[in-house]
C-alpha cells in the first residue's frame, strides 16, 4: 500500500506552517483504495503532481484545529508537515471544512475520564444543515497530561506556592479531568472557561495584574513561555482524548486517503471489528419501543453497537438526537450494510444521517 506520509515541507510550501514539536506521536496518511494515483510510490506520486502542475494538488494538506498553537488538538497533528490552521472555535473549524477552505478538521469528541465533548456532538447534530458535507474519516487517541501553569517567575516552585492564585483558566473539558487536584488545592477558586487550554496559557502569560493559573500541557507552557508549577495533575494516568478527523465529502483530494495512528494506545477495550461508522437520527419516542426498533436495525445488518450518545433535539423539550457508533469489518457480504441500515432507519426516524466510516485505531484486528 503506497504511503502519502507527510508531503515534504520543502516541496509543498504553505502559508501557516507549524514546525514539528515535542509530541512523540503523529498521524500518517495512507492511500487506501485504488485510484489513478494508487499504484504510484511516494516519489512517483510527487512527480505525478509536478507533471500536472495543479495548484490544488501540490498544496500541503490543510488541517483546521482548535487554536491557538499548542492546544491538545494541535499536539495531535504537530508532527505532520501539513498546513496547520488554528481556529478559535470548533464551529470555525467545521465552517472552514464545509467551505472547503481546509482539507481536514481535527476535533476532540470524547475523553476517557470526562466523557463526551458536547460542543462537538452539537456540531455533528447539525440541526440547521450548515455542515451537510462534513463527515468523519478518522480518529486519533492522545494521552492527555495536564499541568498547572503560572506566569514566568511568579512562583519559584510549587513547594513555595503561597495559595495566592485567584482565578484558573482552561477549556471546559479539562476541569473534569483534574477534579482531584483542583478539589485539594483550589477549592473555591474562580474557574474561567476559555476557548482552549492553550488560550488559558496565553492569557496568564500576558496578564500582569491578576494572579491567574492555567491548566494546559507542557507543550503550551513552552509555547507561551510560562512556568509549569505542577505536572500530571489529571485524575487518571490513562487520561485519553479521542479526536475525530473530519473531511468534506465533496473534496476529491482527500477521497483516497485513510488515517493511521502509528502508536495507538493499547489499554482499553479493543473491538474485533476494524471499522467504525457514526449515524445520527431523531426519533419520536412517545411510542414504546421506538428506540429499541431503531437499534434492532443495526443488529439486523450485522453492525455491532459500540457507543450511544444523545443531545437535545431543540425541536421539542425532552426529545433527543441519537448518535450511534457501530463497528464492522468490511467484507464483500457486508459492503452495503451501512447503506441498507440507513435506508431502514429512514423509515422509522427523522433526520437520519450517515456521518462517516473510518478505520478503528483501537481494533484488535487492525
Ligand atoms: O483545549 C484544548 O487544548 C483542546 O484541544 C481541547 C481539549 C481540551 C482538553 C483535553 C483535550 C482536548
Amino acid at each position: 500500500m503506497p504511503r502519502l506520509t507527510c508531503l515534504s515541507a520543502a516541496l509543498y510550501p504553505s502559508r501557516n506552517r507549524c514546525s514539528p514539536h515535542r509530541s512523540n506521536r503523529g498521524l500518517r496518511w495512507t492511500q487506501e483504495q485504488t485510484s489513478s494515483l494508487a499504484d504510484i510510490e511516494i516519489d512517483g506520486f510527487r512527480s505525478h503532481l509536478h507533471s500536472h502542475k495543479s495548484f490544488s494538488s501540490i498544496m500541503a494538506l490543510r488541517v483546521a484545529f482548535l487554536g491557538p498553537l499548542a492546544s491538545f488538538s494541535h499536539q495531535s497533528f504537530a508532527r505532520l508537515s501539513a498546513d496547520l490552521q488554528p481556529k478559535s472555535s470548533f464551529t470555525d473549524a467545521f465552517a472552514a471544512l464545509q467551505q472547503n477552505e481546509v482539507d481536514y478538521a481535527v476535533i476532540p469528541c470524547e475523553n476517557s475520564t470526562n466523557g463526551s465533548v458536547v460542543q462537538t456532538l452539537d456540531l455533528l447534530a447539525d440541526r440547521d444543515n450548515s455542515y451537510a458535507d462534513v463527515k468523519v474519516c478518522g480518529e486519533y487517541y492522545l494521552t492527555v497530561h495536564h499541568c498547572l501553569l503560572a506566569r514566568k517567575g511568579l512562583y519559584p516552585s510549587w513547594s513555595e506556592y503561597d495559595g495566592s492564585i485567584t482565578k484558573l483558566y482552561t477549556h471546559p473539558q479539562a476541569w473534569g479531568q483534574c477534579e482531584t487536584f483542583l478539589g485539594k488545592y483550589f477549592k473555591g477558586v474562580e474557574r474561567q472557561d476559555v476557548s482552549s487550554t492553550s488560550k488559558g496559557g496565553e492569557i496568564i502569560s500576558k496578564d500582569t495584574k491578576e494572579r491567574g493559573g492555567a491548566i494546559a500541557s507542557r507543550f503550551a507552557a513552552e509555547h507561551h513561555g510560562t512556568d509549569v508549577l505542577v505536572e500530571n495533575i489529571e485524575d487518571r494516568a490513562d487520561n485519553t482524548t479521542r479526536f475525530l478527523i473530519l473531511r468534506n465529502v465533496l473534496a476529491e483530494r482527500t477521497a483516497q486517503l485513510e488515517f493511521e495512528q502509528p502508536n495507538p494506545p493499547t489499554e482499553g477495550c479493543a473491538l474485533e471489528t476494524t471499522h467504525k461508522t457514526l449515524i445520527s437520527f431523531l426519533i419520536d419516542h412517545t411510542a414504546p419501543g421506538a428506540l429499541a426498533n431503531t437499534l434492532l436495525i443495526f443488529k439486523n445488518h450485522g453492525l455491532n453497537l459500540t457507543s450511544i450518545n444523545t443531545r437535545p433535539s431543540l425541536k421539542n423539550p425532552w426529545q433527543y438526537i441519537f448518535f450511534v457508533e457501530c463497528g464492522r469489518t468490511p467484507s464483500e457480504e457486508n459492503k452495503d450494510a451501512v447503506y441498507k441500515a440507513i435506508n431502514d432507519l429512514k423509515q422509522v426516524t427523522e433526520l437520519c444521517r450517515d456521518l462517516g466510516t473510518w478505520k478503528d485505531q483501537l481494533s484488535a484486528n487492525a
